[in-house]
């Protein structure tokens, strides 16, 4: 039986909670990436050659001396086995065709129609050929075709021609961790396909590798975070030439886009200074002007991308849209009309994973008998069935298989199902409630009609916007204030020595950064050097830092995602302020049971110890011990070495020779390395008015960021309420065209338009938005709940974000939903008011409380 435990104390058990959900949060992340683990120590590892997956008595062979830095998340990938022979290969591979004079494309030639058929196509669709020339001859494209309209084979013919003059790899980064295996599977038994994932155990990992190293695979995908954070690819030398490297998704570069992952960021980065590719294909389904002009920027595309390619929704898709009081209800009558009773492989879309569940039970309770099975023939056997991520990955290829093989009618999901999913006869796409944009609608309605045959569509539009509340805390949540950007700058920034030496000349203000300027869209960059006036010269050209990614994202109450993003924008800026480099692991504790004088000793042999030492000593003169604590990335800097060096020194102090036989013995020392960092390299010269820069460039940033995600809001849930029926009545029998292609016409629009033009004014200057209500009418039970909310913390220091977060239920990593969820007397009171309004009131209560 289970007993009982009461704990006594709130604020103890506050503490103890959050630090479970951060620790629950933490291992996640190092499931998915690789990273976010516990302490990595050498003691989970083989004594012999540590590696993980046995103990030194199973050891195949003691360790190389390449082997000995396999600690922390760098250096996932030894090469413990014999590697088999490498054929000679060229260094890089060239272009299979060459340009015309004046830089046309080359005719298509025979060979490549040839492939195509080999492929299992008989004609190339809109687009393909042209991209598919482009890359054969080794030029960058960024394309952009809705869903469905044949993008892999843009990689996978260009892939398998390369591969058929010389030995070479073609990379595919793709973010669908969970559909890559499927994917592999699903390429053409002519291309030979392997996949590198944070999923993948050490050993299947180097199993790939040496497939690779031995040139027996043409396409490896990746997914972002496996190329440029743990482990990483083997350097360049080790592999067989890049033919070109493909980026799917690729909208996810911009950051201007719906979707903007940092990481996307190093990818080109890594591609192209590590693993030396010139050739970049970039593939999306969802990108507006800008984003794909930012993207093309990225991946050195010349031209301006061409959007004029077929219009984002096909014309076999029928769209409609209502506004019903009762959705549960409409969306049984809706299914159970004419229109939608036949059609037998259905997606539901909702916003929230609680409702795939009530959905899916409420689908198999009330529809299982009135279903009529369809003409398809294949009648599925189980009605429906939830999917979203919180579900266990057995269990998502579960209903996902059931659904693909048609034993399955409806799946209610979250948008976490359907990327990358190739069923052609998905026959309708149900949204319950708003979509987040229009590029996920877009992206969504695509997965249904591939076949070419009609397909229908419907969205339930919550008549007073309550589903765009929800939708706003996810904006909000990004979002931070000006406090956090300047204590991020200081931790980025600190002022160090090289300052002294700053010729006084130098010091007034001679104009222009001494490091290199990235090439940044012309329009941008003037807006930002605007914003950020150019320097003093520097004296300081950089130092190594590292962040602890846990104390920053404490100290700062932002999650790691929002803080990666800023860094990005000060890397990314005309005056590149600081430089990116991969997490690591920064906190180093050597041990040496032999005392002190076995510390001093291993100095001798040791240099990064050695300096580790003297840099220690001022502050304990005299005192000798057995075991030493340090930073490691403030000892790289200082010493002017490469990180990986220094560790690999420090990693072979646990190793040496049996003087008389030459054999390989532990010395007993363990190392051990901990603390997940930001690593970067920043300068220390930095003037306050420069500081001050960063801050307002920063500050401006998250807030234009977060008035055009609520701007974009706003307009996807105007246009989609412009075509609403009040009810779903008109919809249940056929749908109106009509309407459809006025829906389909301004989705067209907002693809084509250059974006940002729109007012960017707050939701407050122009009244309350839909699904809010006027501040006037709450503002004294507001302020009256923010002081009771306060005084019943008075040990906790909020900001006034934080209390505006708790009354819109938005959780942080200091305030988690886990623990300030469970006051329901606050949590979520005021989602109907705008956010800014909370932030407003919230200040001047705290400034009240303080005086
Ligand atoms: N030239 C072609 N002729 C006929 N069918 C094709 C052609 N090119 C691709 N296809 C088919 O079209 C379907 C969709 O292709 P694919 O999955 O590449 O689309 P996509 O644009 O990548 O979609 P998504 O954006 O959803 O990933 C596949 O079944 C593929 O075999």
């Amino acid at each position: 039986m289970k007993q009982k435990h009461y704990v006594r104390g709130r604020a103890l058990r506050s503490r103890l909670l959050r630090k479970q959900a951060w620790k629950q949060k933490w291992r996640k992340k190092g499931e998915c990436f690789g990273g976010g683990g516990a302490t990595v120590t050498t003691k989970e590892s083989c004594f012999l050659n540590e590696q993980f997956d046995h103990w030194a008595a199973q050891c195949p062979r003691p360790a190389s001396e390449e082997d000995t830095d396999a600690v922390g998340p760098e250096p996932l990938v030894p090469s413990p086995q014999p590697v088999p022979e490498v054929p000679s290969l060229d260094p890089t591979v060239l272009p299979l065709y060459s340009l015309g004079p004046s830089g046309q494309l080359a005719e298509t030639p025979a060979e490549v129609f040839q492939a195509l058929e080999q492929l299992g196509h008989q004609a190339f669709r809109p687009g393909q050929e042209r991209a598919v020339m482009r890359i054969l001859s080794g030029i960058s494209t960024l394309l952009v075709l809705p869903t469905g309209a044949g993008k892999s084979l843009c990689y996978q013919l260009p892939a398998l021609l390369y591969s058929r003059r010389s030995p070479c790899l073609t990379l595919v980064v793709s973010p669908l961790l969970s559909l890559m295996d499927d994917q592999v599977s699903g390429l053409p038994p002519c291309l030979k396909a392997a996949c590198i994932h944070s999923g993948m155990t050490r050993k299947q990992r180097e199993s790939v590798l040496q497939k690779i190293r031995a040139a027996q695979v043409h396409v490896l995908m990746l997914t972002p975070e496996a190329l440029v954070g743990a482990g990483g690819l083997p350097p360049a030398a080790q592999l067989p030439p890049v033919a070109f490297a493909c980026i799917d998704e690729a909208h996810c570069l911009s950051q201007w886009s719906h979707n903007f992952r940092p990481c996307y960021l190093r990818v080109c980065k890594v591609l192209r200074e590590r693993m030396g590719v010139h050739c970049f294909l970039g593939l999306t389904a969802t990108a507006t002007r800008r984003t794909a002009s930012d993207v093309a920027q990225h991946l050195a595309v010349a031209e301006e991308p061409d959007l004029h390619g077929p219009a984002p929704v096909p014309t076999n898709l029928h769209l409609s849209v209502s506004m019903d009081r009762d959705t549960d209800q409409a969306l049984l009558t809706l299914l159970q009309g004419k229109r939608f009773q036949n059609l037998d492989s259905i997606i539901i879309y909702c916003n929230r994973r609680e409702d795939t569940e009530r959905i899916a039970a409420l689908l198999r309770t009330c529809l299982h008998a009135a279903w009529v099975p369809g003409s398809g023939g294949r009648a599925p056997k189980t009605t429906a069935e939830a999917y979203h991520a919180g579900m266990c990955s057995r269990e998502r290829r579960r209903v996902q298989r059931a659904f693909m093989q048609g034993q399955l009618r409806v799946v209610v999901a979250t948008v976490a199902f359907g990327m990358g999913l190739d069923r052609p006869d998905v026959r309708a796409v149900l949204h319950l409630g708003l979509p987040p944009s229009f590029e996920s609608y877009v992206q969504a309605v695509g997965r249904a009609g591939r076949d070419g045959q009609p397909a229908h569509c419907h969205l339930f539009l919550q008549p007073q916007g309550e589903d765009l509340r929800e939708l706003r805390r996810h904006v909000h949540a990004d979002s931070t204030d000006f406090l956090a950007v300047k204590r991020l700058v200081q931790r980025v920034f600190p002022a160090c020595t090289c300052t002294c030496t700053r010729p006084p000349s130098e010091q007034e203000g001679a104009v222009g950064g001494e490091r290199p300027v990235p090439k940044y869209p012309p329009q941008e960059a003037e807006q930002l050097s605007h914003q950020a006036a150019p320097g003093p010269r520097r004296v300081c050209m950089g130092h190594e830092r590292a962040l602890p990614i846990q104390l920053t994202v404490q100290a700062l109450d932002m999650p790691e995602e929002a803080i990666e993003t800023l860094l990005c924008y000060l890397e990314l800026h005309p005056h590149h302020w600081l430089e990116l480099l991969a997490t690591t692991y920064t906190h180093c504790r050597l041990n040496c049971p032999g005392g002190p004088a076995q510390l001093q000793a291993l100095a001798h042999r040791c240099p990064p110890l050695a300096v580790c030492l003297a840099q220690q000593l001022p502050e304990d003169p005299g005192q000798g011990s057995s075991s030493v604590e340090f930073d490691m990335v403030k000892l790289v800097d200082s010493m002017g070495w490469e990180l990986a060096s220094v560790r690999r020194a420090l990693c072979q102090l646990q190793w040496d020779h049996e003087p008389r036989t030459g054999v390989r013995r532990g010395t007993g020392v363990l190392v051990e390395f901990s603390e997940l960092a930001f690593h970067l390299r920043s300068p220390g010269d930095l003037t306050a008015e420069e500081k001050d820069q960063i801050c307002d460039f920063l500050y401006g940033r998250v807030q234009a960021r977060e008035r055009q995600a609520l701007a974009r809001l706003r307009r996807t849930f105007q246009a989609f309420h412009s075509v609403a029926f009040p009810s779903c009545g008109p919809c249940l029998e056929q749908q109106d065209e009509e309407r459809s292609t006025r829906l389909k016409d301004l989705l067209g629009r907002y693809f084509e338009e250059e974006e940002g033009q729109e007012p960017g004014g707050m939701e407050d200057a122009q009244g309350p938005e839909p699904g809010q209500a006027r501040l006037q009418d709450w503002e004294d039970q507001v302020r009256c709940d923010i002081r009771q909310f306060l005084s019943l913390r008075p040990e906790e220091k909020f900001s006034s974000r934080a209390v505006a977060r708790i009354f819109h239920g938005i959780g942080s990593p200091c305030y988690p939903a886990q623990v300030y969820g469970q006051d329901r007397r606050f949590w979520r009171k005021y989602l109907h008011l705008s956010f800014h309004a909370l932030v407003g009131l919230a200040t001047e209560e705290l400034l009240q409380v303080a005086r």
